[in-house]
Parts: structure tokens; sequence; C-alpha cells
């Protein structure tokens, strides 16, 4: 299929074009720059340099025609998004109904969305699986939420086959590609600059959570798992239809928890300083991963001590990210 990525120069949507091309298929990275990197695009995409918030350039980019869009283009920070919604709302729901506008203009009838277990937000009973109530904490999930609306909306009045993937934590790397963010907010790639030195210590935001330890807990799902359920979504695509997954790996791990794991893995001391909660961060979140098991055939095959050795490859790889490797 000839496929467009949207953020496929950031970290997801580049390892994902990388499975895409692996696969046979051909790929059109749709991609501001602004959150990636032109480095981590991978050889044989083609890259458009391209603001989704550009409404004309959008539908003018799209108009080339695609068998299918794989749309990970957004902002994705909780924290960045409690202190500035208005940038989110912005950026992730009318950069997506621009993106729905080009599909629908050029005949698009596939689409693969990166959604959030965000949309969930403090759940009352976890695992949650994809009838948990939607109510987000933080406006990250609820500009999240208004875009799974949006394509539910779609694929009813104008015959759109769509698969919204409810991602919880995305972790590790893929041979020469992984994280790198600026700044980097993420757990694992700064528990990991901790030990190598690149900073004084790892923060833990919060240790008074009700959980085990006291630190929050989350579900860590290693990338090439994640990748590999976009493949499976693109070819579960129905007409019409609107299928939502919660896409983890069913095991939680708090905080302190990944940091012994990177412990483990690197054999290095990591430096930890206890702070106070982040604001718009839910005490525990685990995905319920039946649905998608039973329908689409996924499993998870990677642990947390995979998702942390390859993390660990990549930061050796690149203590300083893609920057020096002709970046943006
Ligand atoms: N990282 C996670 O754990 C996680 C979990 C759940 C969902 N997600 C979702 O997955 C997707 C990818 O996340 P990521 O971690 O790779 O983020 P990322 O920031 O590494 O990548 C996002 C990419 O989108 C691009 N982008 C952003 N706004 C754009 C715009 N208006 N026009 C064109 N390009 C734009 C950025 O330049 C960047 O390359 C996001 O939609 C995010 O909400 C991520
Ligand atoms: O230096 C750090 C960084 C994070 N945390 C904590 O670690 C957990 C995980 O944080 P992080 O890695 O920043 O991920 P989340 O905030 O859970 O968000 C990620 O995972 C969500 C799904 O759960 C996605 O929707 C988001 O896009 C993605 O950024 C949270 O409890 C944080 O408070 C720390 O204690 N110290």
């Amino acid at each position: 299929m000839k496929l467009l990525v949207t953020g496929g120069a950031g970290y997801i949507g580049s390892i994902v074009a990388q499975q895409l091309l692996a696969g046979g298929h051909e790929v059109v990275v749709l991609d501001s720059l602004e959150r990636g990197h032109r480095a981590a695009v991978p050889d044989g995409a083609r890259l458009l340099e391209i603001d989704l918030r550009d409404a004309e350039a959008v539908v003018d980019a799209v108009a080339e025609g695609f068998d299918g869009a794989l749309h990970f283009a957004a902002y994705a920070l909780v924290a960045e998004s409690v202190a500035r919604p208005e940038i989110y709302y912005r950026n992730n729901v009318l950069g997506s109904l621009n993106l729905l506008d080009g599909l629908r203009a050029a005949g698009v009838q596939r689409l693969v969305f990166s959604s959030t277990c965000a949309v969930y937000g403090e759940p009352e009973v976890v695992p949650m699986d994809e009838t948990t109530p939607t109510r987000p904490v933080n406006s990250y999930g609820a500009s999240k939420l208004a875009v799974d609306g949006m394509i539910a909306d779609e694929c009813r009045a104008h015959g759109l086959g769509a698969v919204s993937l409810r991602y919880f934590n995305v972790a590790g790397a893929s041979g020469c590609l992984g994280e790198d963010h600026y700044p980097e907010t993420h757990l694992i790639p700064n528990v990991l600059r901790a030990a190598q030195g690149l900073q004084d210590a790892v923060k833990i935001f919060g240790t008074d959570y009700p959980t085990p330890d006291g630190t929050a807990v989350r579900d860590y799902i290693h990338i090439e798992d994640l990748a590999r359920a976009h493949v499976l979504a693109l070819e579960g695509a129905r007409p019409s239809e609107h299928r939502i997954f919660n896409l983890g790996s069913g095991d939680g791990y708090s905080v302190r928890e990944v940091i012994e794991a990177v412990r483990t893995v690197t054999g290095l001391d990591v430096p930890v300083q206890e702070a106070g909660r982040r604001p718009g961060d839910p005490p525990r979140l685990v995905a319920a991963n039946g649905r998608i098991r039973a329908e689409l055939g996924w499993a998870p095959t990677k642990s947390l001590t995979e998702m942390v050795a390859d993390a660990w490859a990549f930061a050796q790889e690149r203590p300083h990210g893609y920057a020096g490797a002709g970046t943006h």
C-alpha cells in the first residue's frame, strides 16, 4: 500500500514507518519537524515538511492519493497540556480535522489513529478495557478524545474505515531509531540519562500515590510490539466503522520498579530525587488488552527488561539523541 504517515519524524511514527517499509509498503511522511528529527525519518520514506495546522497545505499534500494514513502527529505531553491547554486543542484537534478533510477530499479509505489511555482519566477499575468510561483529567487526553469522536462521526457520515489504538506507555528502541525529545520528560529516557550522568538525578514525581510503593504505576509496551499492531490495524480497518483497541502489555510497573530495572540492565547507580506529584498524572494505568488479542490477533512479546535494554542501547549509541546526525 501507499501510506501517509503523519508524525513520521517522531519517536513512534518513525519506527512504525520503518516497519511499514520493511513490509514492502510505500511510505510518505508528513511532519513539521517541530518536535521530530529529519534524521529519524527512515531511509526509503519521502518527507513532506508540512504543518497539519496549515489546512490548505494538508489538503494539497493528501491529494496525490494514498491507500491509507497513519496519524501520529500531535503534541503528546500530559504536564504541558495542563499548563498550555490551548496549544493542545489547536494542534491535536484542528490538525486532525484538517487531515480528515484532506483524506475525504482525496478518497482515502483507511486511517489508523494514535489515541491514548489518557482518554480514560483516573479509572475506578484497573486494568482498563475499552468500555471504561472516558473522563480525561488533562487536556492532552481531552484533545485525543475529541479526535476519537471526530473520527467516529467521519466513519458514520462518509464511510471512512478507521482504527483508534489507545496506547499505554510506549518504551524502548528499534535498531538505530529511538526516543529523543527536547526537553525529555519521559521516565525511561530520564532514568537512563541519570544513570549516564547526563543529569544529576531522576526525579520521582509523587511518592504518596495509593500504590504498593507509593509511586505511579504505568503499563509499558515495547515500541516494536506497538508498531506491529499498526500493520494489523491497517488491515483490520472496515468501511464506515470506527474500531477502538487498548494497546498495552497488561502489566503495570511503578516508577521505582522502572528505576530498579534500569539499575539491573545497566549495572549503574541511578541517583534519585523525590519530588511532588506532576499535575495531570493519574495514579495507575494498566491495559486490559483482550479485545486486540481476540479481534486482531495481536499479543505483546517483549518484557520491561527488553524495553530498558533497547532504550539503553540507543542511549549509548546516541547519548545526545539525533543531534549531530543532521537534524533540523
Ligand atoms: N509516547 C507515548 O508513550 C504515547 C502514548 C500514547 C499515545 N501516544 C501518541 O502517539 C503519537 C506519537 O507520539 P510520540 O511519542 O512519537 O511523539 P513525538 O513528539 O516524538 O512525535 C510527534 C511528531 O509529530 C510531529 N508533529 C506534531 N505536531 C505536528 C503538526 N501540527 N504538523 C505536522 N507534524 C506535527 C512532530 O514534529 C513529531 O515529529 C502522538 O499522537 C501521541 O499522542 C504516545
Ligand atoms: O522524570 C520523570 C518522568 C516521569 N515520571 C513519572 O513516570 C510516569 C510515566 O511518565 P511519562 O514517561 O512522562 O509518561 P506519561 O506521562 O504516563 O505519558 C505517556 O504515556 C501516556 C499514556 O499513558 C501517553 O498518552 C503520553 O503521550 C505519553 O507521554 C508518570 O507517573 C510520571 O510522573 C517521573 O517520576 N520522573
